[in-house]
């Protein structure tokens, strides 16, 4: 797009809004479409925009896998101090009052938000520990063989992450009001990482896309939402605002596409509104013939045009995966008014990034499959579902929707994916492109795990629980290299582990990391770890379900120690902590978050409130000690620790 278009696309739409509303009869319907078609427009611009962004992630994803080191790292993390229960020694917080926040300003590097680099480089690094050697180190205490298996029992439930929303009508984060990701105080006092790092007082900078000498946003959308037609100025404006850098900065990309689509539903009449929904239903149906026909593996990648003509005639299409070109045709049409699908003059039809990611075997294509079923092939068997089992919230982990749909309602949602090895391999593929939308790193502060890790070499630093094929704790070794192999485990089932181990010994980034099978609803075999990290375990499961999750790794960690005892004076070891790593749920949520968590009732699941979390973690005696939410998305990372009185675990170990 041409920059100069910028300041005009976002007047143009304010002009149509104003002539709306100055507008009586028929003449205001002609001017609402005038509006959504300078929505679309904007939409368009955007989107071209992003396409190219999606190429070099279709690239990437596909032809490489997921290569985290490409991956846009945004620093967008704030962190909210929750009321803290415990612990009770010398240099612990006082019991907390709730919500303070913080904005980190944006890094032209990826760094660790709140990480103090100075007390990070000041370490003293062991040799011995391989904490400052090659990323392969293998040979630190506790160190384990890459291809060993350290116990096995068996099975369980889970569930996958939903596909991107971001040509469809959704929205992706909990920015009710565009704008809002600062907080309203100038100054906050944060917490950053009790109990060793003392309170700051720190400056609340104002995100990259705001801070461009503009009047400021909050202040701006607050006085502008008085009425619906200043709501609608407020999200052209937004829009506008954001055109400039929605390139390059992802939490401007959220905002402009959360206040175009805001906005364009605002413009729509209710009846096309309800229309709508089944325009984005029929493309998802196209798709998934399409994917059965083979048709984008059957559609030339660009660069092997024939005959210097891009894509291929609808004719040659048809014949290549054995289908009447009328029928080809028609639901080529639906993919190509959604944008999936691009025609090209006469009679060819070319890929779209769009389409490139839903070639056979991509991660992505993987992802449609999963949710495919989990949401459109359950949706017929809804009614069903809750006429049988009582209109409430599936328990699990067995006779979910998923199960009572595959016709084996007694299983759980894994003991199906392991029926079908393919399906189970489908499953793993897509759980490896979750990063950029689901973000790993640079939400919490790695400080004082890289700190006690040293300090304490005979701990496992990491535990990544239900940790797949490690694709996590690549991510994180690859953003902290300190992190040694060998004081990393992966849990997960036998199964999983067993493919998993075996193909991380070709891989050098996983090289060293302990694999250990295990069933999270019987056990946490490691013991005395400094983290059990859980990313995207808890919402798979149902309150009492994911409560006896968090007690098993209860029985594990070491509790907040009490106050140095000044005979001994000896430093105790540092609080086993529990970082939840999933989307933190605001009440009521945005579109994006309330169809994951719809989508988790299929396999018995549920997103959470933070009050949710806190209420499971209590039923498991454990308390929420600090959440780090990402401001781009609707992710956070909770952080828990064992709660003063509840019984702890059994001591360093491996
Ligand atoms: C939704 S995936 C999340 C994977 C990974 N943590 C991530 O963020 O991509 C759930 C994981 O939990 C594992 N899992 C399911 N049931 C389990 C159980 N009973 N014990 C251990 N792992 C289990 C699955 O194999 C899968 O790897």
């Amino acid at each position: 797009m041409d920059p100069a278009m910028a300041p005009y696309l976002g007047s143009d739409i304010m002009d149509s809004m104003d002539r709306i509303t100055a507008s009586t009869g028929g003449s205001g319907s002609i001017e609402a479409i005038k509006a959504l078609r300078a929505v679309q427009t904007i939409l368009n611009n955007y989107f071209a925009k992003s396409t190219v962004i999606a190429r070099e992630e279709t690239d990437r994803d596909f032809d490489a896998g997921v290569d985290g080191k490409s991956i846009r790292e945004v620093n967008r993390t704030e962190m909210v101090v929750v009321e803290c229960q415990q612990p009770t020694h010398d240099n612990a917080e006082p019991p907390g009052i709730a919500v303070m926040t913080t904005n980190e300003p944006p890094l032209t590097e990826h760094k660790e938000p709140n990480t103090n680099r100075a007390e990070l480089d000041s370490i003293n690094i062991d040799n011995e520990t391989g904490l400052n050697g090659p990323s392969q180190a293998v040979d630190c205490p506790n160190g384990g063989n890459a291809n060993s298996i350290e116990s096995t029992t068996t099975h369980a439930t889970g569930s996958e992450e939903p596909f991107s929303p971001s040509t469809s009508l959704t929205s992706e984060a909990p920015i009710p009001e565009p704008g809002q990701a600062t907080i309203s105080s100038p100054k906050v006092e944060a917490r950053i990482d009790s109990p060793e790092v003392q309170p700051a007082v720190i400056d609340k900078p104002e995100p990259a896309s705001e801070n461009r000498g503009e009047p400021n946003t909050t202040t701006k959308m607050k006085a502008s939402n008085d009425t619906p037609d200043d709501r609608l100025r407020f999200l052209a404006a937004e829009i506008s605002r954001n055109v400039d850098s929605v390139a390059t900065d992802e939490l401007a990309r959220v905002k402009m596409t959360t206040a175009a689509l805001e906005l364009v539903g605002a413009v729509r009449t209710p009846a096309d509104t309800i229309m709508s929904w089944f325009a984005n239903a029929s493309a998802v149906s196209a798709v998934r013939v399409f994917l059965h026909w083979g048709v984008f593996d059957a559609i030339p990648a660009a660069g092997s045009e024939t005959k210097g003509q891009p894509g291929v005639s609808y004719a040659e299409l048809a014949d290549r995966v054995g289908a009447e070109e009328s029928v080809l045709l028609r639901t080529a049409w639906m993919l190509m008014s959604s944008g999936v699908l691009r025609h090209t003059a006469p009679n060819r039809v070319c890929h779209t990034p769009t389409s490139l990611l839903l070639r056979a075997g991509g991660p992505m294509s993987e992802m449609f499959k999963l949710m495919y079923t989990n949401v459109v092939e359950v949706s017929t068997i809804l009614p069903a579902y809750y006429d049988t089992y009582g209109r409430r919230e599936p328990l699990g982990p067995a006779h979910i929707p998923t199960s009572f749909l595959a016709g084996s309602p007694e299983l759980e949602y894994f003991e199906l994916l392991h029926q079908d090895e393919e399906r189970m391999r489908g499953f793993m593929r897509a759980m490896s492109i979750t990063h950029r939308r689901v973000p790993t790193t640079g939400m919490y502060d790695m400080g004082w795990v890289l700190r006690r890790a040293a300090e304490e070499p005979e701990r496992v630093a990491w535990v990544d629980v239900g940790g797949g094929d490690g694709h996590t704790v690549k991510v994180f070794r690859r953003a902290h290299p300190e992190l040694c192999a060998a004081r990393c485990v992966v849990q997960d089932l036998p199964e999983v582990l067993e493919a998993a181990a075996a193909a991380a010994a070709d891989d050098d980034e996983l090289r060293g990391v302990r694999w250990v099978a295990m069933d999270f609803h019987h056990e946490t075999p490691v013991h005395g770890a400094l983290v059990y990290y859980l990313r995207h375990i808890l919402r798979d499961y149902s309150d009492p379900v994911a409560t006896k999750i968090l007690l098993n790794i209860r029985q594990s960690m070491i509790a907040p120690p009490p106050a140095p005892d000044p005979a001994t004076d000896a430093p105790a070891a540092a609080a086993s902590r529990i970082l939840i790593s999933e989307q933190l749920t605001t009440t009521p949520p945005p579109l994006y978050a309330a169809f994951k968590d719809y989508s988790m009732l299929s396999i018995g699941g549920k997103e959470r409130t933070l009050e949710q979390f806190a209420a499971v973690a209590a039923a498991a005696g454990l308390a929420v000690t600090a959440v780090y939410r990402d401001l781009g998305t609707p992710h956070a990372v909770i952080e828990l620790q064992v709660a003063d009185g509840a019984d702890a675990g059994a001591g360093v170990g491996g």
